[in-house]
């Protein structure tokens, strides 16, 4: 399948860029420890992230997708995380195969490009830092960011308008329903990859432009 060259191309942090997991598997675990309640284990967190730190919290607490705890629980475990996950952002997250390759041939393509994530600024930017990829991006918008977060398209809104370009000219890359949605409601385009997070869920019944198994794989999409 071929797709029209955008100008912008926006992607998303966890399960997209870098599978985040092991160290986000960790936090959790230790903060659930710190209360006294059993680990969930990397297969659940998996199932459970790209909606932001309050979420997966709420997620790993009641060990349910959308569970709601006690709300006393959720204001103690929350700072317990953030302080946790700051020290541990990133010790055994990696950059998935073929994501350097991918992004400098969008750069010699001459395509502007953005990091749009659910995560707070204060873990996606030593992560990006450390993964060495903090300076290909012009751009990082964060969960914290703006009031509204994906699937809202304002974070995407935002980065066209940012780069000065209308939707049509912008592209998305994620891994979940969220930033299907966003994309959609932006008008932007969307590519998948099929290795992300997505709840467990396969992407490809959201039905996006494309589906990617690597980031190499980009060079013939357009
Ligand atoms: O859930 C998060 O914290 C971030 O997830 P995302 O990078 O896939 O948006
Ligand atoms: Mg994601």
């Amino acid at each position: 399948m071929t797709l029209k060259k955008p100008s912008v191309v926006l992607i998303d942090l966890d399960g997209t860029l870098v599978d985040s997991v092991p160290d986000l598997a960790w936090v959790t675990d230790q903060m659930l420890d710190s209360f006294n309640l059993p680990p969930r284990g990397e297969t659940k967190v998996r199932k459970w992230v790209g909606n932001g730190v309050k979420s997966l919290v709420k997620r790993a607490l009641t060990d349910q997708l959308d569970g709601e705890p006690e709300p006393d629980l959720l204001d103690k475990a929350i700072p317990v995380f953030m302080s946790l996950y700051e020290q541990h952002a990133c010790v055994e997250s990696t950059l998935y195969p073929g994501v350097k390759q991918g992004l400098a041939w969008l750069k010699q393509q001459r395509i502007r490009l953005g990091c749009v994530t659910n995560k707070d600024a204060r873990f996606t930017l030593p992560i990006l830092d450390k993964l060495g990829i903090h300076d290909d991006f012009d751009i990082v918008i964060s969960g914290d960011t703006l009031p509204r977060k994906k699937p809202d398209p304002a974070p995407l809104l935002h980065g066209a308008e940012f780069f000065g370009v209308t939707p049509d000219k912008a592209m998305m890359i994620g891994d979940s329903v969220s930033d299907v949605k966003a994309s959609r409601a932006a008008g932007f385009s969307i590519v998948c990859v099929s290795y992300g997070y997505n709840h467990g869920a396969d992407i490809r019944t959201m039905e996006p432009d494309a589906v990617i198994d690597t980031f190499a794989e980009l060079e013939s999409l357009f």
